[in-house]
């Protein structure tokens, strides 16, 4: 039999959880996988947009160097083109007119102070220096700006000498010879000369983003080498000092630039480093323009954005998780708060319910041999309330009446695996009030898988039950024994008598026994009633038959009133002898108790006139006279008993008479029906 503890245990989760866990690890598999993808598809399009930033970068820069250098051409340009100034040259160079070179002067302080050139000179065709803002000049020009002279002077338009160091200027410069002309006889030229530190680095360090490795350099091929022409931001040679030779399998971005590189393109740089370049050329000049960054700055803080935003998602993600997770463990929680409630409203309607019925429910644990019980069931074992009764606690309470039929139900229960039912008395330990119990309980016990013996079971305080039963037995009997009674005499009545005449005759039957049976008539009554009245002749009957029974001792004999002033003894069992010496027992306790009865014609007390009959029903029945069952089967008894009695009158009274052929000659005698079977009785 399986423990209903055991029933309780829930099924092994087996193949649900395999296949909840898989497709756990498939959907993290999947996020996974796509996590990845959207990753690599982010960083290769950060990778464009980088590419594209630093190209935008290199172009803007590209364009403010082209602006700076077509700047200076055009104001050169304006000066070659100004007349008034040719003609104040003219003039000064003529006729030394002070205010003609004053106004010559005026002209390069002009240029100096408000177009920040870094000097202004007039110089002649021959490329002395002549005049500067300041006043006279002396010295020549060095070769290069020759060169730029006499080629100024031979195109009428303004030459450029690129940057160049010069022991002349601490600074790398920037030259332009701007021809002057008196219609066609060449004047000399205006040399001006720029640095380059203040106006032409500064365009290259115009950058969007605060990166530390980020910076444009200006570089010119110089026969096999890469001239660079600014200054470098991790190294600190002076502009126009470092060349790299430009060689075959240089991974240098601005050597490859010089190479005929063009566009974006990844490279290691004078660090070393690698490196995102984007090389352009300067437009009408021998410049090219590498802006370039480092690979790991430019992508780190990529990745970190990128890192962000797939963290922000993931975090998302999992908080939505959470947050999901969360409503499903608060409704899992609310469900079971709702389960616990109800449980609770359910244990105390039981609660209520086993106290309404005085029932309480216990569990037997035969492992430690102790009962576990409901609050009802300690109390009605008037035990604390700690649910907890032993076997020896238990024995010791049974009612020492009961006990070993108590145990041996029990014991019979538990060997059989019967059902258990019973009822019995407790001594309370507590109080000591005995209480009656009603046990019902089944033995369950799966010995094959281990489990204890155990014994669930409902247990009952019946005892105001039994009360009520006991008093409804009570009153049932007391019921009983007054239909059966007569109310005057307090003897029994004619319904007891036939009742035990037809058990006693079926007895005897069975036996092949004799009994016999005395009917007793008290002398002249109506007399009585008439002399002394009706409330003393209920007195003298309820006398006489207080005598009558008093001498009746043995079990089963029985005295009756049969009516009126007649009464009947039944003698089961008794042989003639026996009968006899009963009837005369009775007549003499009549006469014992001297009854006055004035009215008596035969004597002044109280007498009796008694028939006696006695016979075998098994001789009735094989004589074939009598075929009736019940009490009528014993109609031969009270008949002879009834033709006793009357040849008793007959012969005058206070007489005892067995039945005999004279009796029923008596009867034939006085006309009235004699008893059907004639046996006659050795008297
Ligand atoms: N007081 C009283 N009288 C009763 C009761 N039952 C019967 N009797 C009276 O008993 C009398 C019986 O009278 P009878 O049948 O003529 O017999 P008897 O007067 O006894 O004469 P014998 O029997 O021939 O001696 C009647 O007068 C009844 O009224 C009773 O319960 N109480």
């Amino acid at each position: 039999m399986t423990s209903p503890v055991a029933s309780l245990r829930l099924p092994a989760p087996a193949r649900a959880w395999w296949a909840l866990g898989l497709l756990v690890a498939l959907l993290f598999a999947a996020i996974g996988w796509g996590v990845h993808a959207i990753y690599q598809a982010r960083e290769q399009r950060y990778r464009h947009q980088i590419e594209g930033g630093l190209q935008a970068v290199n172009h803007m820069q590209v364009r403010g160097v082209t602006d700076w250098r077509r700047r200076r051409l055009q104001e050169a340009a304006a000066l070659t083109d100004d007349r008034l100034l040719a003609q104040a040259v003219a003039r000064w160079r003529a006729t030394a007119a002070p205010d003609a070179e004053q106004a010559v002067r005026e002209r390069l302080r002009i240029l100096v102070e408000h177009v920040r050139y870094t000097a202004a000179y007039f110089v002649d065709p021959q490329g002395r220096l002549i005049l500067d803002a300041g006043g006279p000049a002396t010295g020549t020009l060095q070769p290069p700006e020759m060169r730029a002279l006499e080629g100024a002077l031979a195109r009428a338009e303004p030459g450029v000498v690129e940057l160049r160091r010069d022991p002349a200027f601490a600074f790398p410069f920037f030259g332009l010879l701007a021809p002057l002309y008196d219609g066609t006889a060449s004047l000399g030229a205006i040399w001006l000369v720029m640095d380059a530190r203040t106006t032409l680095y500064p365009l290259l360090e115009t950058w969007p983003t605060s990166s530390r490795t980020a910076e444009s350099v200006l570089v010119e091929r110089q026969e096999d080498t890469a001239l660079f022409l600014s200054p470098l931001r991790h190294r600190s040679d002076e502009p126009l000092a470092l060349r790299l030779p430009a060689e075959p399998g240089s991974r240098d971005p601005m050597v490859l630039a010089v190479a005929g590189v063009r566009g974006a393109f990844y490279g290691s740089d004078y660090r070393n480093q690698p490196v995102l370049a984007v090389a352009s050329a300067v437009p009408d000049s021998p410049w090219l323009l590498v802006s370039k960054v480092d690979v790991a700055d430019a992508f780190t803080a990529a990745q970190r954005r990128e890192w962000l935003a797939l963290s922000l998602f993931v975090s998302l993600g999992l908080l939505s998780l959470g947050c999901v997770v969360v409503l499903w463990q608060g409704r899992a929680w609310r469900r079971e708060r709702a389960l616990k409630a109800e449980l609770e409203r359910n244990l105390r309607w039981l609660d209520n319910a086993q106290k309404a019925a005085s029932v309480g429910y216990f569990v037997y644990e035969g492992q430690s041999e102790a009962f576990i019980m409901s609050r009802m069931a300690s109390a009605i074992f008037g035990l604390p309330s700690d649910g907890r009764m032993t076997l020896r606690q238990w024995v010791g309470m049974l009612h020492p009446d009961e006990r070993a039929q108590t145990l041996e139900i029990h014991g019979r229960a538990m060997s059989e695996r019967i059902p258990l039912r019973t009822q019995y008395r407790i001594q309370r330990n507590g109080d000591g009030q005995v209480r009656w119990i009603e046990v019902w309980g089944e033995y369950g016990d799966s010995a094959g898988d281990g489990e204890p013996l155990l014994m669930t079971g409902t247990v009952q305080d019946i005892t105001d039950r039994k009360h009520t039963e006991d008093e409804l037995a009570r009153y049932r009997n007391a019921l009983e024994s007054q239909v059966r009674m007569d109310p005057l005499t307090q003897v029994a009545n004619r319904l007891a008598l036939d009742e035990a005449v037809a058990r006693a005759w079926s007895q005897a039957l069975r036996e092949g026994s004799s009994l016999a049976l005395l009917m007793i008539d008290v002398d002249h009554f109506k007399a009585y009633n008439d002399y002394y009245g009706h409330v003393a002749g209920d007195l003298c009957l309820q006398r006489v038959a207080s005598a009558l029974a008093s001498a009746l001792g043995r079990p089963g004999d029985l005295l009756a009133r049969y009516g009126g002033e007649e009464f009947a003894v039944l003698l089961p069992g008794a042989d003639a002898d026996a009968a006899l010496a009963v009837a005369h027992r009775l007549q003499e306790v009549l006469r014992a108790l001297s009854l006055e009865h004035r009215a008596n014609p035969g004597g002044f007390t109280v007498t009796a006139s008694m028939g006696l009959a006695h016979l075998r029903p098994a001789d009735v029945v094989s004589a074939g006279t009598e075929t009736r069952a019940g009490v009528d089967a014993a109609q031969p008894l009270f008949q002879q008993a009834d033709a006793a009695l009357y040849r008793a009158k007959q012969l005058g009274r206070d007489r005892v008479v067995s039945y005999d052929a004279q009796c029923a000659a008596t009867l034939y005698e006085a006309g009235q029906p004699a008893p059907a079977i004639m046996l006659t009785y050795d008297i």
